[in-house]
């Protein structure tokens, strides 16, 4: 795949072992949860988030997504407790999202697709910086949340408001938004050893799937869609369906926090 990797007929995510061999291995993501197969453990602790809103250091489209990045060098926003042990810090949060509102989640559950899904992606702090530990088995957990079709999100809202700002492949622009408020009101979770759901793929995160969904408004799915995977003078590509299908669970363990 001489071009970048994207989600298109040419690039998508069935070309993708073309360039990253690892795209077949035996921890790939994301999967289909079938609850019934889940194993309840009852020694999973429950999620610790503590985000400050004050380093969220902006927006970016990043020509596959939009992301709020995320100062990283002190424990202001963190994650312990759930799976994992140690610190983890937020380095970024991003969403990925269908044509229309069939599709768009990469998790799925029982088979059902939802419209959207947030990933908020947190680095061990044992490792020195993101990029050392996206190489690691135990270096990144990302929190899933799924987007259901409902009432508008007023946090959301924070974040669509800037979107007339990037429209375009690489532009950026300032958001200081609260992770906090994105998150479900109960935080029961299934987890699984995984991999990043885009190219470079690494086999490194610990998957923490939130099982309540947030809320999202159709006004505010076309919110999303507004957006272009292309940049400015290029001609315009809609940013939509940029998610990857479930992969193979090739014997992976499925835990649940709750019974
Ligand atoms: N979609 S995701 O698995 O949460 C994810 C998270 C962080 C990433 O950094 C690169 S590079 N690709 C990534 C994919
Ligand atoms: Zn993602």
């Amino acid at each position: 795949m001489s071009h970048g990797w994207g989600y298109g007929a040419n690039n998508g995510p069935e070309k993708w072992g073309e360039d990253f061999p690892v795209a077949n291995g035996p921890r790939q993501s994301p999967i289909n949860i079938v609850p019934k197969e889940a194993q309840y453990d009852s020694t999973l602790k429950s999620l610790k988030l503590k985000y400050d809103p004050s380093n969220a250091n902006g927006i970016l489209n990043n020509g596959h997504s939009f992301q709020v990045d995320y100062e990283d060098d002190a424990n202001s926003s963190i994650l312990t407790g759930g799976p994992i042990s140690g610190t983890y810090r937020l380095k970024q949060f991003h969403f990925h999202w269908g044509a229309c509102d069939g599709k768009g989640s990469e998790h799925t559950v029982n088979g059902i697709k939802f419209p959207c899904e947030l990933h908020l992606v947190h680095w061990n702090t044992k490792y020195p910086s993101f990029g050392e530990a996206a190489s690691k088995p135990d270096g990144l957990a990302v929190v899933g949340v799924f987007l259901k079709i409902g009432d508008a999100n007023p946090s959301l809202q924070k974040v669509l408001d800037a979107f007339n700002n990037i429209k375009t492949k690489g532009k950026q622009t300032f958001s200081r938004c609260s992770t906090f408020y994105l998150l479900p009101g109960c935080l029961d979770y299934w987890t699984y050893d995984g991999s990043l759901t885009t190219p470079p793929l690494l086999e490194s995160v610990t998957w923490i799937v939130c099982k309540e969904p947030i809320s999202v408004s159709c006004e505010q799915m076309a919110k999303f869609r507004s957006l272009l995977f292309s940049a400015e003078g290029e001609p315009e590509c809609c940013m939509v369906d940029n998610y990857r299908p479930p992969q193979p669970l090739k014997g992976r363990p499925v835990r649940a926090s709750f019974q």
